[in-house]
């Protein structure tokens, strides 16, 4: 068995972890967060989500945000665009990748972006074409990929089918979420397996929930299948508001851990993540809930 040498960590607890707080964050809280991450080598931070504000309140700030970023050469800056409203403010706030998310599941696309999924693809067709043309990298995401909160079970050939749409819209990255934590390791090699038919698998990231406590070991599974770009929230930020339950993605502290452990290289300092896991859990007035970020740091106040 070899394991992909290198992994890219996408970050997205500025958007997935924090969408989801029910105080509003300030923007400064948020910037100086995204700037931690950024100077602890993360390649791509999720930043912002132009979404209605009336739905999910807490990325109102996104613009202001993005738009006050110190950035970092060779960062990718990405945002949340579910329609041409979305990539229009994603544009002004100058995202590196705007980010269009659907469904495996038709109950939760109505429940989360209010529309049936062939409608999603529809909306997403603009968005796509926009992105084309204004030369900015193009994400699809599919929430439900392992299970759904109103529909339980998920078939993989579902999925498949949603991977192909987004990959016909032109992605140049397909993300695979587990949306509220429900996948196993065997689950996980079987829908890799059946969508690397429709896109290329290195192209194909894992976005894991960790409800469940898989999130880690279902990475490990998909690196067994030749995954090599994972999703992760510092300090195990998040939830989605429409996935009731749900908690946040797997915390990236215990993701680099476990990579640096199998020698897998990352290009992310332990370190200074576990820095900004403990900022941000400090500003929520909460602990991180990541082991391995609440370990080195009580290891270092001795
Ligand atoms: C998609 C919509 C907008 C459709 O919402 P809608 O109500 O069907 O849309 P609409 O076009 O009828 O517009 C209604 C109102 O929203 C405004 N509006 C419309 N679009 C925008 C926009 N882009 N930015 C700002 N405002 C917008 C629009 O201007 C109008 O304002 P009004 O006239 O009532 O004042 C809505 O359902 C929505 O915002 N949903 C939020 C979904 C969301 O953010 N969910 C969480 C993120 S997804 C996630 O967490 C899962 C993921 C990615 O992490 C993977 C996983 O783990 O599963």
């Amino acid at each position: 068995m070899t394991l992909p040498k290198h992994v890219k960590l996408v970050e997205v607890g500025p958007r997935d972890g924090l969408q989801n707080e029910k105080e509003t964050v300030p923007a400064e809280v948020k910037i100086e967060l995204v700037e931690r991450l950024a100077a602890a080598g993360l390649p791509n931070i999720e930043a912002a989500s132009f979404v209605s504000p009336k739905w999910v309140p807490q990325m109102a700030t996104s613009g202001e945000v993005m738009e006050n970023l110190r950035r970092r050469p060779g960062v990718l800056y990405s945002a949340l665009t579910p329609n041409m409203k979305g990539f229009e403010a994603a544009l002004a706030a100058r995202a590196d990748e705007v980010v269009i998310f659907g469904s495996a599941s038709e109950a939760f696309s109505q429940r989360n972006i209010n529309c049936s999924i062939a409608e999603s693809v529809e909306r997403f067709r603009d968005v796509a074409r926009a992105a084309k043309d204004n030369g900015i990298r193009l994400r699809g995401s599919i929430s439900c990929s392992f299970g759904c909160p109103y529909e339980g079970e998920i078939a993989p050939d579902a999925v498949a089918d949603v991977v192909r749409r987004m990959r016909d819209l032109g992605c140049d990255e397909i993300d695979i979420a587990d949306t509220i934590g429900v996948g196993t390791p065997g689950k996980i090699a079987t829908v890799y397996e059946a969508i690397a038919k429709e896109y290329p698998l290195g192209q194909l990231s894992g976005h894991f929930h960790d409800t469940y406590g898989q999130a880690l070991v279902n990475i490990y599974a998909a690196l067994q299948v030749g995954v090599s770009i994972f999703h992760a929230s510092v300090a195990g930020l998040g939830g989605c508001p429409y996935a009731k339950g749900a908690t946040g993605n797997v915390a990236t502290e215990d993701v680099v851990y476990m990579l640096d452990g199998l020698g897998i290289h990352t290009g992310v300092h332990l370190d200074q993540v576990v820095d900004a896991g403990q900022f941000i859990s400090r500003q929520l007035g909460r602990k991180a809930a990541s082991r391995a970020g609440n370990a080195i740091a009580n290891r270092r106040a001795g």
